[in-house]
């Protein structure tokens, strides 16, 4: 099941540009590091994201690329909610445990989290989080783009950021 509408027109995939040439560019593209949350019917879930941007402020919206693969997808799909948390340099370890093959109860044990509007979990000491719900979304090659209408935004004051910058994390601001 798919509680969020998904547009079927194929986008033109065509490029000369190989996937390693592509990635290693990427790698050059320092981001900053989320952690998107789901919880509803289909139960909780979570990922690690540097895919994350800001689509337009009226009405608020960001844009979310979730490979189809990953093992969240499903969960996400059916909720058709997320809470896109962005990290502080105090969660480092965080991240790597939702970017991992690590079972889904782990990836939660590891921190503290709140219930946000839409349902999705919020950690609690993330320097911002944007809690959403799904209102469209396009497939391009392997991911889905989940376009993402801002219910709620919670800040915080942390001393730096967590990014992610030649295939490394940083820290900004420290
Ligand atoms: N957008 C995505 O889906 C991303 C996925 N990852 C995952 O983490 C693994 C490790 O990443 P790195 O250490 O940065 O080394 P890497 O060489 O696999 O990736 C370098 C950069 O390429 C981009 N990238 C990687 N896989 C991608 C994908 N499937 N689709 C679109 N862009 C992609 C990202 O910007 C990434 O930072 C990746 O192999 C991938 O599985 C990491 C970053 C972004
Ligand atoms: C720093 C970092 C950034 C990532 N960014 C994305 C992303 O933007 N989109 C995505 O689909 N997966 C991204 N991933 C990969 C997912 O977090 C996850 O590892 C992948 O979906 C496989 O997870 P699974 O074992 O739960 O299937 C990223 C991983 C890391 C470590």
């Amino acid at each position: 099941m798919n509680s969020v509408p998904t547009f079927s027109q194929p986008v033109n995939l065509v490029s000369d540009v190989s996937q390693q040439g592509f990635r290693d560019a990427m790698a050059k593209m320092g981001a900053a590091v989320n952690i998107i949350t789901t919880d509803g019917p289909a139960g909780r879930a979570g990922f690690a994201a540097t895919a994350v941007c800001s689509v337009t402020d009226s009405p608020a919206t960001l844009l979310i690329c979730l490979n189809r693969t990953a093992s969240v997808f499903n969960a996400v799909m059916e909720n058709g909610v997320v809470c896109v948390n962005v990290l502080t340099s105090a969660h480092e370890n965080l991240s790597s445990l939702f970017g991992g093959k690590t079972p889904v109860d782990e990836r939660f044990a590891a921190a503290e989290w709140q219930e946000g509007v839409t349902g999705a979990p919020m950690l609690a000491d993330a320097m911002v989080s944007f809690d959403c719900r799904i209102i469209e979304s396009q497939d391009v090659g392997t991911h889905r783009v989940l376009f993402c209408a801002v219910q709620q935004i919670r800040e915080q004051e942390a001393d730096a950021a967590l990014v992610y910058y030649k295939r490394a994390y940083h820290h900004l601001g420290a």
